[in-house]
């Protein structure tokens, strides 16, 4: 028997690879659909690969009429903040206009779960308040905008087309597959722990601190670290918990606890055992002070237990994997 197939868009990027990695080992035959732009087909390990653009509707359509999918995953989109607070259109274009593309072909296909990363920057800035689900919306990004309108059209294709899908805001995504098949590689690197590792290994200078003067603890940012290995499970739970018949669901996906930059580099020292070299620099346009899941639904609903979501574990997995040089080309 063939194993029920899941189209996964942005399978060769750093969460949808660590996904595919986890839906094989459950029973799944994940496809990737990936056009490679930060992507890396070298990422492409646990099913097919179809090398296709979201902006490309005939290439959706002919994914779905080959490999007739149960269900989509959907991480494909440019996700960083920096970069959309100067080039906001090409986020509208790739995120929303991708998205469009895609459930509009799934819809077509008859193909209508689907899993969706959005993400914490769809709340933006709250005055350091926890954020659960049901926390205003208010993206001070063209990231977390952009993420935001598809919700919305998976919203409206909800009511219209009996699309159902589940919806995960993550938090800060890190760490590594501790089995090192899988990894972070982003060429340049903007996330903070790899860029901490490139600074410990002299592939850069030093660490700039974006922002010392933020309402927080020790004036730099706080975010909710959730270790990529986690994240995955939760995926492959919230595809059988709308295969299981469950209504459509908005879920946070983080830890609870915020650490500061600061704090990140100093855990950092202790799990690599060396200093990162660091300065302090101005703030980053587009960040929030402070980004914190202040929900239990994941663990109560769906079952979600992240093991590995401690800073420690995720620094070391990173660096683990930051040591075999990452992906080449
Ligand atoms: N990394 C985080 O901390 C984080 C946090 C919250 C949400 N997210 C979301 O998770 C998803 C995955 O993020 P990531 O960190 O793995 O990013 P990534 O850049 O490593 O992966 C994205 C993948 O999508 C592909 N892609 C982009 N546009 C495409 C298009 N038009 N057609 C086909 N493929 C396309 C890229 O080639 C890449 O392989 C994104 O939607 C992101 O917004 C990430
Ligand atoms: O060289 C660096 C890189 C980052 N930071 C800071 O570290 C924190 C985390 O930054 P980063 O790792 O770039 O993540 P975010 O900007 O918080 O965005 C990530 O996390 C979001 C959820 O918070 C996701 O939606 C995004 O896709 C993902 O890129 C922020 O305060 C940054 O200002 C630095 O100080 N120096």
């Amino acid at each position: 028997m063939t194993s029920a197939r899941v189209l996964v868009t942005g399978g060769a990027g750093y969460i949808g690879s660590h996904a595919c990695k986890v839906l094989a080992a459950r029973g799944y035959e994940p496809v990737t659909f990936d056009n490679l732009s930060t992507g890396w087909a070298q990422a492409v390990k646990f099913g097919p690969f179809v090398q296709g653009d979201l902006m490309d509707r005939a290439a959706l359509a002919a994914a779905f009429a080959e490999y007739q999918p149960v269900a989509v995953m959907h991480f494909a989109a440019f996700s960083q903040v920096g970069e959309a607070m100067v080039e906001p259109g090409k986020y509208w274009r790739n995120n929303v206009l991708g998205s469009l593309n895609l459930v509009e072909a799934a819809v077509e296909a008859g193909c209508l779960d689907l899993v969706f990363s959005s993400t914490c920057a769809t709340y933006g800035e709250q005055d350091g308040v926890l954020l659960t689900e049901d926390s205003v919306q208010q993206p001070i990004n063209a990231y977390g905008s952009s993420k935001r309108a598809i919700e919305e059209i998976l919203r409206d294709f909800r009511a219209a087309h009996g699309l159902r899908t589940v919806i995960f805001r993550y938090f800060n995504v890190a760490g590594a597959d501790p089995e090192g098949e899988v990894g972070e590689c982003h060429r340049p690197e903007t996330h903070l722990i790899p860029v901490m590792l490139e600074a410990i290994d002299g592939q850069r200078p030093e660490l700039v601190v974006h922002g010392t003067d933020y309402p927080t603890p020790d004036g730099t940012c706080v975010r909710d670290y959730v270790h990529v290995m986690d994240l995955a499970e939760a995926h492959v739970l919230g595809l059988d918990w709308l295969r299981a018949g469950h209504e459509s669901r908005v879920f946070n996906l983080g830890t609870g606890a915020g650490f500061t930059v600061r704090e990140v580099i100093s855990h950092a020292r202790a799990a690599t055992g060396h200093k990162v070299p660091h300065r302090e620099g101005p703030r980053r346009e587009g960040d929030a002070a402070s980004l914190v899941s202040g929900s239990q639904r994941a663990l109560s609903e769906l079952g979600w237990d992240p093991t590995r979501s401690s800073l420690k574990t995720m620094i070391k997995d990173a660096w683990t994997w930051h040591r075999t040089g990452g992906y080449s080309g």
